[in-house]
C-alpha cells in the first residue's frame, strides 16, 4: 500500500454527493499526483509498515443529545492536549469537524442519511436510526482506526443538506461525538473509551431556553415543542446508550435548595466503570470507601447554598462503578486546588493541573460547577489512556524482538 503525505491528496469527486451509496463507492478513492489510488496510511515514522500497531488511532466516543454540552466538553478535551482545534483548512465553512495537532473531532450528524427535507417527508427525527447510515459510520471509523484516510460526508446544519464529503486523515486520537456513538454494536466495539453526557430533562430544558431563546431567538413554545417532538426517540435510541459508556457525567438539579426551580445550581455525578482497561476511576480521600464531604470552611469560600461532595461504590446497569458527586458551585476557581489536592487518580502531570485547566477556561459554561470539573478530569484521563495505549503498543514489538534474540 502506498505511504504518502496526506497533504498531497485531494478529493476525487468535488461535486455534491447526494446519497451515501455514492459516497461509499467513492470513499477510498483519492487523487495522488493526478493518479487514482486507494486510501493512504498515516505513518509517524519513516519506512514502517502501514499496519504498524503503534500507528493505530485511539478512538473515543462521546454521546449526548443536542445542546447538552458536547462542544464545550470537546473544547476542554482538546485544550488538555494543547493547540487550538479548528475546522479543516480551506474546506467547507460549514464543516462540523475540528482538527488539532493530536485530535480530530468528527460529528456523527455527518452520517445522517436523510437530509432535513427527507426526514420531514418520512416523518422521522434525526435521532431515529433510520435517518442515519450506521454501515458507513462503521466502515469509516474502522478505516480511520486502522490508519486509512476516508472521505466523510458533511451534514450542513445551515442548509439542512448533505454536502460533498471532506477528507479525514487518521489522527492520533479520533473523537466521534453526537447522538449515536454507542448505538451500533460494531461502532461501539471500535471505541477505546466512551462517555455519555446525561443531562436531566429539567436541566436540558433550562440550557436550551438559555441558548435557543437568548442566542437564537426561538420562542419558549417552539423550544418546548422541539423537546417534546424528540422525547420518545430520545428515550428509545439515545438514552439507552449510557449503559455502554465507560464514564457517564450525570447532571441533575441541586439537592441543596429545596424545590429549586431555577436550575442554576447543579448536582453532577461522575459515574466511572470499574475494570476498564487503561482507566482507573478517580477517588476522594480513600479508594472504595463511602464519603460525604462539605469542603466549605477556611480553605474554600462558599456562598449559599454551599458545596457538597460525595464518593462511593455503586452499581449502574449491572456494572460495578465508582461515583464521585459534586452539588453546588465554586465562588473562587483559584481555590479549586483545595478540592484537587483531595482527589486521587486524576492523571495530572503536575500538582494543580486540574485547577490550571479550569482557570484557563473560566468563561466556558459549567466552569463553576461539577460539569466543568468532571469534564476536565475526564479530559486528563483520556490523555492518560492514550499515553498508556501508545506506550503498550511501542513496547510490544520491543518485547517481541527481545524474545527472538533470547530464543
Ligand atoms: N456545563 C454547562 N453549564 C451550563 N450551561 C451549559 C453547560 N454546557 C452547555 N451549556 C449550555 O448549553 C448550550 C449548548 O452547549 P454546547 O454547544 O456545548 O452543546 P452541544 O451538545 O455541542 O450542542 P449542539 O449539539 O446543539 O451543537 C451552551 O450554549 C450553554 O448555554
Ligand atoms: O439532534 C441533532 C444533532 O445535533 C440535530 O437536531 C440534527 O443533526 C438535525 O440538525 P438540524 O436541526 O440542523 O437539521
Amino acid at each position: 500500500m502506498a505511504v504518502s503525505s496526506a497533504s498531497t491528496f485531494q478529493t476525487l469527486n468535488p461535486t455534491p454527493t447526494k446519497t451515501h451509496s455514492e459516497l461509499r463507492f467513492n470513499q477510498n478513492q483519492l487523487v495522488h499526483y493526478g493518479k487514482t489510488t486507494t486510501t493512504t496510511c498515516r505513518c509517524r515514522r519513516i519506512s514502517i509498515s502501514c499496519s504498524a500497531e503503534e500507528d493505530k488511532t485511539v478512538v473515543i466516543g462521546l454521546a449526548a443529545d443536542s445542546g447538552c454540552g458536547k462542544s464545550t466538553f470537546m473544547r476542554r478535551l482538546t485544550s488538555v492536549f494543547g493547540g487550538a482545534a479548528e475546522p479543516p483548512k480551506g474546506g467547507n465553512p460549514d464543516s462540523n469537524t475540528l482538527i488539532s495537532d493530536t485530535t480530530t473531532v468528527i460529528c456523527l450528524d455527518d452520517y445522517h442519511s436523510l437530509d432535513r427535507t427527507g426526514r420531514k417527508e418520512k416523518g422521522v427525527t434525526a435521532l431515529d436510526p433510520r435517518a442515519n447510515d450506521f454501515d458507513l459510520m462503521y466502515e469509516q471509523v474502522k478505516a480511520i482506526k486502522e490508519g486509512t484516510a476516508v472521505e466523510k460526508p458533511i451534514y450542513n446544519h445551515v442548509t439542512g443538506l448533505l454536502d460533498p464529503p471532506e477528507l479525514i486523515n487518521p489522527p492520533k486520537i479520533l473523537v466521534i461525538e453526537g447522538l449515536h456513538p454507542m448505538y451500533d454494536a460494531r461502532v461501539r466495539e471500535l471505541l477505546d473509551f466512551s462517555i455519555y453526557l446525561d443531562i436531566s430533562n429539567e436541566v436540558k430544558f433550562a440550557w436550551k431556553i438559555q441558548r435557543d431563546m437568548a442566542e437564537r431567538g426561538h420562542s419558549l413554545e417552539s423550544i418546548k415543542a422541539s423537546i417534546e417532538a424528540r422525547k420518545s426517540d430520545f428515550d428509545a435510541y439515545i438514552d439507552p446508550q449510557k449503559q455502554h459508556a465507560d464514564a457517564v457525567i450525570e447532571v441533575l438539579p441541586t439537592q441543596l435548595i429545596p424545590d429549586d426551580d431555577e436550575g442554576k445550581v447543579l448536582r453532577v455525578r461522575l459515574i466511572m466503570k470499574e475494570e476498564v482497561q487503561y482507566f482507573n476511576p478517580v477517588y476522594l480521600f480513600d479508594e472504595g470507601s463511602t464519603i460525604s464531604w462539605i469542603p466549605c470552611g477556611r480553605k474554600l469560600t462558599c456562598s449559599y447554598p454551599g458545596i457538597k461532595f460525595a464518593y462511593g461504590p455503586d452499581t449502574y446497569y449491572g456494572h460495578e462503578v465508582s461515583v464521585l458527586e459534586m452539588d453546588g458551585q465554586f465562588d473562587r476557581l483559584d481555590e479549586l486546588i483545595y478540592i484537587e489536592s483531595h482527589l486521587s487518580n486524576i492523571s495530572t502531570k503536575f500538582y494543580g493541573e486540574v485547577t490550571q485547566q479550569m482557570l484557563k477556561h473560566a468563561d466556558f459554561p459549567g466552569s463553576n460547577n461539577g460539569t466543568g470539573l468532571f469534564q476536565t478530569i475526564i479530559g486528563l484521563k483520556i490523555r492518560d489512556l492514550y499515553e498508556q495505549i501508545t506506550t503498550t503498543r511501542t513496547a510490544a514489538p520491543l518485547e517481541a524482538t527481545k524474545g527472538l534474540r533470547n530464543a
